[in-house]
């Protein structure tokens, strides 16, 4: 449901529900990009302003009809959730990489990926904070499509070493045991020649109304 003008109006019915999520994913693209050049560009200041400027009026349409309620989200046949709104994996949200993950059929899962310059955290590598996200939601997916999805408990991460952007890495996770509710998952994200730049471990949890609900065919 969307509210504009006092007026509810169910844009799902409104309109094609595919085309509409296709051009809000060229939407979140065209905006990482944007996010991008505005970390690295060097074009004179009164253009950096006018620029600004007119990002207010762009935004301002935006704003016109807003989304009060969460973007949908669902877990497929094989376990593998899909929210396109999502923080790391949803094409429409800019701030997401965004990861694309696929399952193989044990059941463990992997990303091919490469940061942005706008993921930097030390001077030329990416920070922490970001590849812990990563970790977080790659983990949650393993979880997923093991029949033990839940929310993050716990997650441990070890930073072996600087992770560039910018070039092709390798994510990948696999649960490795569940007792009861609580769910472990190992992860990585690696060089393509395997030199392991990032591990971590998570416990996740599935809450107690899920139980049953998300289980993989
Ligand atoms: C749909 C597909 C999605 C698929 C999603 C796709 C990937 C997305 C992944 C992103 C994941 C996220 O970022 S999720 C967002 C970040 N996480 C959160 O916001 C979680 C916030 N916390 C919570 O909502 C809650 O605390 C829960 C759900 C984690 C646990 O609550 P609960 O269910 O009431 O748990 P409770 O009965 O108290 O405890 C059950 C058992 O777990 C243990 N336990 C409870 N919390 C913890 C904890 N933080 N760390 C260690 N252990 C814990 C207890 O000791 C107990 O062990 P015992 O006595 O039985 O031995």
């Amino acid at each position: 449901m969307f509210y504009y003008g006092g007026m509810t109006i169910d844009l799902a019915s409104a309109g094609n529900a595919e085309a509409r999520q296709a051009a809000l994913a060229a939407l979140g693209q065209q905006t990482r990009e944007l996010i991008d050049a505005v970390v690295l560009t060097e074009v004179p200041e009164d253009e950096i302003t006018s620029v600004t400027a007119e990002l207010a009026a762009l935004t301002g349409r935006l704003r016109a009809l807003r989304r009060t309620s969460p973007q949908p989200f669902e877990i497929g046949p094989d376990g593998t959730p899909r929210h396109v709104g999502n923080a790391v994996a949803g094409p429409v949200n800019p701030h997401a990489l965004p990861l694309i993950i696929e399952s193989t059929p044990e059941r463990t899962v992997r990303a091919e990926l490469a940061f942005r310059p706008s993921h930097e955290g030390p001077p030329g590598w990416v920070h922490g904070g970001v590849t812990a996200m990563i970790m977080d939601h790659l983990l949650g997916h393993a979880a997923a499509v093991a029949g033990s999805a839940g929310m993050t408990g716990t997650l441990s991460v070890r930073y072996r070493r600087p992770v560039p952007y910018g070039e092709p890495l390798l994510a990948t996770a696999e649960h490795t045991r569940s007792e009861g509710r609580k769910s472990w998952v190992d992860g990585r994200i690696a060089l393509p020649d395997g030199t392991v730049l990032v591990e971590a471990t998570g416990l996740f949890i599935t809450p107690s109304d899920w139980v049953g609900r998300f289980d993989p065919a």
